[in-house]
């Protein structure tokens, strides 16, 4: 997924999670005096990182958005960079720059980790981006339906070609029956404190196909040729309406369609 454009205009799911999220937990961030330093892991197009704004004292000495997509980075520095906030790459999982090592007093990141593989080294590089008694506040998916309809299709004859690392693009915690204890215990072993770690669940209508269509492309994961992509979504929606997912009323001024998104996220704050 790096079509920043794409995604600017498909994540109204992401971006009400992310702000009942905020709405819930900015008031627990220990947010100093003056000159806080805050860094955003997996900005994408960089509006949910624009978006902290609203919850940050005006006096931050800076704000730092961070993806692994380079187009990501570029789209968000045009669109979002100004004067205190900017946008670089860096990868969650890899090895640090030594010039972000302790350097934010608070980390924020929504809707990422779930795509990340080694949960252990993204969660000490969080634990090392932060400075002495900094703290973080991480929202991502737990369990999701989006990643059934991957896995069926994967095992499908048509396209299991393309879909040969599915499970790569599936959340770690997606078959776990205690996501939260899980993290909690991560997290602890790692040395974060003041760890709380809640599972929620999560409910969103998608008002048609189309948009759901959209908004599963702005995340699509898997490289196939684009001429046969429309064929992909198409049965990809074929399996959400076996799914029993798709609800569709006759209502008197014509047919109403919705799609019923059932999921769960983990939204967890601690300290170091
Ligand atoms: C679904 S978007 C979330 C964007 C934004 N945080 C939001 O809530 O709308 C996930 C982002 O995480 C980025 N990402 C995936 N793996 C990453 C990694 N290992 N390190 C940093 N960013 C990563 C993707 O490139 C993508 O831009
Ligand atoms: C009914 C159904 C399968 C809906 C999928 C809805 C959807 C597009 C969820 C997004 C999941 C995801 C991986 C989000 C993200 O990483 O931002």
């Amino acid at each position: 997924m790096d079509n920043a454009d794409l995604y600017r205009k498909s994540n109204s799911l992401q971006k009400r999670d992310t702000l009942l999220c905020l709405e819930d937990y900015a008031n627990k961030i220990k947010w100093k005096i003056i000159n806080d330093r805050v860094i955003d892991i997996g900005c994408a197009d960089g509006s949910g990182t624009t978006m902290l704004k609203k919850y940050m004292p005006n006096n931050y000495a800076k704000l730092v958005g961070c993806d692994i997509s380079e187009k990501m980075v570029q789209f968000a520095n045009e669109h979002h960079g100004s004067g205190r906030t900017s946008f670089r790459m860096l990868n969650i999982e890899g090895e640090l720059p030594e010039d972000l090592t302790g350097g934010f007093d608070h980390l924020f990141s929504f809707y990422t980790l779930h795509w990340i593989r080694d949960q252990e080294k993204a969660f000490r590089n969080i634990y090392n981006l932060l400075d002495e008694s900094g703290d973080c506040l991480l929202l991502f998916i737990s369990h999701g339906p989006i990643f059934d309809v991957y896995r069926i299709l994967a095992r499908s004859n048509k396209w299991c070609k393309w879909l040969k690392d599915v499970n790569r693009y599936v959340s770690p915690y997606h078959d776990s029956t205690e996501p939260e204890t899980d993290v909690s215990k991560l997290m602890k072993s790692i040395g974060f404190k003041n760890i709380e770690v809640k599972c929620k669940e999560m409910m969103y209508f998608f008002d048609d196909i189309e948009i759901l269509k959209k908004s599963v492309a702005a995340v699509n994961p898997f490289n196939m040729p684009k001429d046969i992509f429309d064929d992909f979504m198409d049965d990809y929606i074929d399996i959400v309406r076996d799914m029993q997912l798709v609800d569709e009323v006759n209502n008197n001024i014509g047919e109403k369609i919705t799609i019923r998104h059932n999921y769960h996220i983990i939204i967890t704050y601690a300290s170091k």
